[in-house]
């Protein structure tokens, strides 16, 4: 569930009058998401025709001072006709606002679904989608750093301590103690950096059939290694939820959907079974501490570490070495 904070229809209504899109005409919280609280908006619309946004109210996990760059990016990379949502901009010109004391953001509604089982034709279209914002991104302005980099899978890994992550798993803190030391060894330096989503799970995608309608949750966008990025959505969309299960012809399209606008050099593709092992860490980790400190009354579901676990474990076994290879 995800709306954190209630907020009443004459609150909305003031702020929606604040916004040049006409008058409120409904407000429904949105259940999906863990971060922020969102509502489906529909306005009498500027012609009064109708019109439909996403409200998005910013709570703990989103910093304020951050909101320039991630609704810059947005607005960034929608003028370059990817598909993500514009942010609605209030009468004074202000991407965001703020309603005792948090940030708000009017989002442009995009249609489609996110799907659970995703085809080879939908793999390829999400491919096809990232390379197309790491290309329109290259001269976007604004800068963020990765916060959930190497160096904090290991300050993560220190916070669960090792006997936290063997009660999650008999082994667990072993499996993460050796994949770290392996993976400050081997992290890839000098390979190309550009803004990346960071987090394109299905969750994250919304498609109507085989097309990408939109690209929304862009709150752990930052720069870092672009084919990090693809390492990303791979291990996000090339198996099944529990991690147990590989999906090959998945991970072939979305490896050609990408290259079809962005293809690899040849140091990105030699690089990617390190830079998927990083990418498993990476959820492995946060959901492994989530799955420590989210209190049992906490409104949100604690997503399951082992799942990455099983996808780290895949992504280290010799046997799948050759994995992405050119085919
Ligand atoms: N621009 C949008 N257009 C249509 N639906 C959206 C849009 N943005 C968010 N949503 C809906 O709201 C849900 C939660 O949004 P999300 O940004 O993933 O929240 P959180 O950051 O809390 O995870 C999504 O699963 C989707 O259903
Ligand atoms: N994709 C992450 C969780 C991040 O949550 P989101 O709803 O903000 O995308 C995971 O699966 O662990």
């Amino acid at each position: 569930m995800a709306v954190y904070t209630q907020l009443g229809a004459e609150a909305l209504a003031a702020i929606i009058s604040e916004f040049d899109v006409g008058a409120l005409v409904s407000a429904k919280g949105i259940a999906e998401g863990v971060s922020n609280s969102n509502w489906l908006i529909d306005t009498a619309g500027k012609d009064g025709n109708g019109a439909r946004f996403i409200l998005t109210m910013y709570e703990a996990r989103t910093e304020v001072s951050e909101l320039p760059f991630f609704l810059g990016l947005l607005d960034h990379l929608a003028a370059r006709d990817c598909p993500v949502p514009r942010t609605i901009h209030d009468r004074a010109g202000q991407a965001y606002r703020l309603h005792d004391g948090k940030a708000l953001a009017l989002i442009e509604f995009l249609p489609g679904v996110s799907v659970s089982e995703p085809t080879a034709d939908q793999a390829r279209a999400v491919g096809a989608a990232l390379a197309q914002v790491h290309l329109a991104a290259a001269d976007f302005p604004g800068r963020r750093s990765n916060g959930l980099a190497l160096a904090d899978w290991v300050e993560l890994a220190e916070a669960c301590g090792a006997d936290g992550l063997h009660e999650i798993s008999l082994g667990l803190d072993r499996q993460i103690s050796d994949e770290l030391l392996h993976l400050a060894a081997h992290w890839p330096r000098d390979l190309p950096h550009s803004v990346i989503h960071a987090d394109l799970f299905p969750d994250n995608v919304l498609m109507l059939g085989d097309r990408v309608t939109g690209l929304i949750d862009f709150y752990f966008a930052c720069h870092d290694i672009t084919a990090y990025d693809l390492a990303v959505t791979h291990a996000a969309w090339c198996f099944s939820n529990d991690g147990t299960h590989f999906d090959a012809a998945l991970s072939q399209a979305l490896l050609a959907g990408y290259e079809s606008v962005r293809p690899l050099l040849d140091e990105e593709r030699a690089a990617l079974p390190i830079l998927a092992r990083g990418a498993a860490m990476r959820f492995l980790m946060t959901r492994a501490y989530d799955w420590m400190n989210t209190p049992a009354d906490a409104m949100v579901t604690r997503k399951d570490p082992l799942a990455f676990a099983r996808r780290l474990e895949f992504y280290a076994d010799p046997a799948n070495a050759g994995l992405f290879g050119r085919a």
